[in-house]
């Protein structure tokens, strides 16, 4: 065993399986609401330590043996906006309809938490939509696909067909950006880039 991984995101524990380290999931729920008028990039780095330095308190509270906890969090920023998850399906619709046909970021921030000790790392993407219909919207949506991700679809899924260009981390937009997490974990002497 190397490493915890605080997340529910399954996405997250088979990214994590290819860096080829040793690790269990803990649960650790923080509460996601962005703070009154949070940049993007503060926000998900925010989240990403919260997330970490909770499971790394839930490790000591069941008396679990110590090892850094990793978490992470997956944001969409469309001219400055934060599109998180969709609260439902009307909802999940309206975002991919501001989606349609431009250019948005995807921001994943990563965090290692051990004892005081927390440290971060950010990967960004440009993801460019092809301009959606509302009939290709109405199907995507009923699919059921977008309801449980940031910007309501998945790069990963069918949601990969609506993207026509895609800059930066394919990974790291799915939720786990496998070259950044290498590099972080290295720097608590894990996986295979240490
Ligand atoms: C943009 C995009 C997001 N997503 C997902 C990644 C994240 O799981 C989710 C954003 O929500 P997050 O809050 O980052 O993560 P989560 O709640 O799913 O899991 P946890 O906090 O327990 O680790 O959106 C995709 O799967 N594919 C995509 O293309």
């Amino acid at each position: 065993m190397d490493l915890y991984l605080a997340s529910a995101s399954p996405r997250r524990r088979e990214l994590l399986a290819q860096i080829g380290v040793q690790f269990e999931r803990i649960a650790a729920p923080v509460d996601e609401t962005p703070l009154l008028n949070e940049d993007p990039h503060g926000y998900v780095l925010r989240l990403a330590r919260a997330k970490a330095q909770a499971g790394w308190l839930a490790m000591l509270a069941a008396n679990l043996p110590p090892h850094p906890v990793l978490a992470a969090d997956t944001t969409v920023v469309l001219d400055g906006e934060i599109l998180g998850k969709p609260d439902d399906e009307t909802h999940a619709a309206a975002m991919l309809k501001q989606l349609s046909g431009s250019t948005h970021l995807v921001l994943t921030a990563l965090a290692i938490a051990e004892q005081d000790r927390v440290e971060t790392v950010l990967s960004e993407s440009r993801v460019t939509f092809m301009p959606l219909s509302d009939a290709q919207i109405a199907r995507y949506v009923a699919s059921g696909e977008p309801m449980d991700k940031a910007g309501a679809y998945g790069i990963q899924g069918q949601g990969g067909l609506f993207v026509s260009h895609l800059e930066g981390s394919f990974t790291g937009v799915v939720g786990l950006p496998l070259h950044e997490t290498a590099q972080l974990l290295a720097r608590y002497g894990l996986g295979a880039l240490a």
